[in-house]
């Protein structure tokens, strides 16, 4: 049964949050979810007949994600706010779903990806990476990270998924429409999630907003990379997270947190100096997966910058029938659940008192290796058969970036910028992170 009023007053409170504050977006569902025992339902029953749920219940999240996986579908939700993919990428049955799956998880335990990978890695760090911090160093140089990291890991993608590469880590930050394309339409997908249905698809009529920019860059978008991958006949691109640029945001946000917790990084250091002596006092590149496997120290500062900055923040689903969670919330094909990992990372019945310190020690087991911790608690990788497939290779590429750069080069951040998020489907810093940096050996 639908309210008597338009709009229920949580949804109306939003409402200017998300125009005019649009970065406070995450903090105040924060806060109104901690408020409202972890669920709030949004009713915008006459602009819209959709409702928006959005909960960082754990036992919804299992429900929603594991119990009853097959009533919330993501390929159904997905098929209208992520069109501009095209038919390919979402709107498939589930017994096609299935069949694609198995491929993806099934080329992550190929051997072959364990033989590439490190050369992608060494590759994209000795020819791109490596020159630009060196160039930055010797020129004292203001270099936006957030940009480094973005073309480090849009150049490693794509040789992976095409053996082609695009170059755009290269001295000079050359213009990369494929970047820009994707920065609009992951802002655009944003809007997408939280407008109501009738708002975004009339601005896309009247081609104004963020869905003018969603038309440009998804022809940009679609003709590089078909471009890319008619260079590969035998393409192995696995989807299309594989382009998004999560692991690049994250490093982002890691690189800040360390910067404010200067005792971190000292311990990552010391970690690579006991683990990899053999590097000591001379330049080295993080690529061997040995290596990278000893830095347990360091995977915990990546998991801690996760938990506190996940880089999907929401993640969509709908029901395709009625259904009641166990929350007591009941939800029907019309209503869009959200499921807010931002909020759970900053609950304290998850993560204890201390949920808003940045802590890696809290990932350390009394054994000394990375503790688990349940995907219903700590969903920032899905949880359930949509679990994300790229997450050993998102931590192996983001730990031998971290570990070179932290290595190598000492980075100071800018003073005076303003770090907030940027609105978008993946957690990104708005005006990116101003740095300058030094090197460590001669
Ligand atoms: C920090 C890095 C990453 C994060 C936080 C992340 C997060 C996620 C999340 C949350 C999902 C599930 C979305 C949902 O359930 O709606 C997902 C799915 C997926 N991710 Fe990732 N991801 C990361 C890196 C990667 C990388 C490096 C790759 C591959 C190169 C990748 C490939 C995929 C694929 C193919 C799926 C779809 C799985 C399916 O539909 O079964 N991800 N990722």
């Amino acid at each position: 049964s639908k309210e008597t009023l338009p709009w229920n007053w949580p949804f109306i409170k939003m409402m200017p949050t998300m125009y005019l504050e649009s970065h406070k977006v995450y903090d105040k569902t924060t806060q109104m979810l901690s408020q409202n025992n972890g669920t709030i339902l949004f009713r915008t029953s006459w602009i819209s007949s959709n409702d928006i749920l959005v909960t960082s219940d754990v036992g919804n999240v299992q429900h929603i994600m594991n119990s009853k996986f097959s009533i919330y579908q993501r390929g159904l939700a997905f098929k209208d706010v992520f069109d501009f993919l095209g038919d390919a990428a979402f709107n498939k049955s589930l017994d096609e779903w299935k069949e694609e799956k198995k491929i993806t998880h099934a080329y992550f335990r190929l051997n072959d990806y364990h033989k590439t990978t490190p050369k992608i890695i060494h590759h994209t760090l000795e020819k791109g990476l490596i020159p630009i911090l060196d160039n930055a160093a010797e020129k004292d140089q203001i270099l936006d990270m957030q940009s480094l990291f973005n073309r480090y890991m849009l150049d490693a993608t794509c040789i992976l998924g095409t053996g082609f590469d695009p170059g755009s880590l290269r001295v000079g930050f050359p213009q990369t429409p494929l970047l820009n394309a994707m920065d609009d339409i992951a802002e655009a997908a944003f809007y997408r999630h939280i407008l109501p249905e009738k708002v975004w698809k009339l601005q896309r009529f009247l081609n104004i907003g963020t869905e003018k920019k969603m038309v440009g860059a998804s022809k940009t978008f679609d003709r590089i990379l078909d471009e890319y991958v008619s260079k590969k006949q035998d393409s192995s691109a696995s989807g299309p997270e594989t382009w998004t640029d999560t692991s690049g945001a994250l490093l982002t946000w890691f690189f800040w947190q360390i910067s404010k917790n200067p005792e971190v990084k000292t311990k990552i250091l010391q970690e690579i100096k006991q683990t990899c002596p053999h590097t000591a006092s001379q330049k080295h590149i993080f690529s061997n997966l040995d290596e990278l496997g000893k830095l347990v120290y360091l995977h915990s500062a990546l998991s801690e910058a996760l938990r506190i900055f996940p880089t999907a923040p929401f993640l969509l689903r709908v029901p395709n029938q009625e259904d009641v969670l166990p929350s007591g919330h009941k939800v029907n094909q019309d209503t869009k659940v959200m499921l807010c990992s931002y909020a759970m990372g900053r609950n304290p019945e998850i993560w204890g008192e201390d949920c808003c310190e940045f802590k890696p020690e809290r990932w350390i087991s009394d054994k000394g290796g990375i503790k688990h911790f349940s995907s219903t608690s700590f969903v920032v990788f899905g949880s359930g058969p949509w679990t994300c497939p790229g997450r050993e290779l998102a931590f192996t590429r983001m730990k031998a970036v971290a570990a070179t750069i932290l290595h190598n080069f000492t980075v100071h951040i800018s003073q005076g910028q303003s770090i907030i998020p940027g609105v978008s489907a993946i957690l990104t810093m708005k005006h990116g992170l101003k740095v300058t940096v030094s090197k460590r050996w001669g």
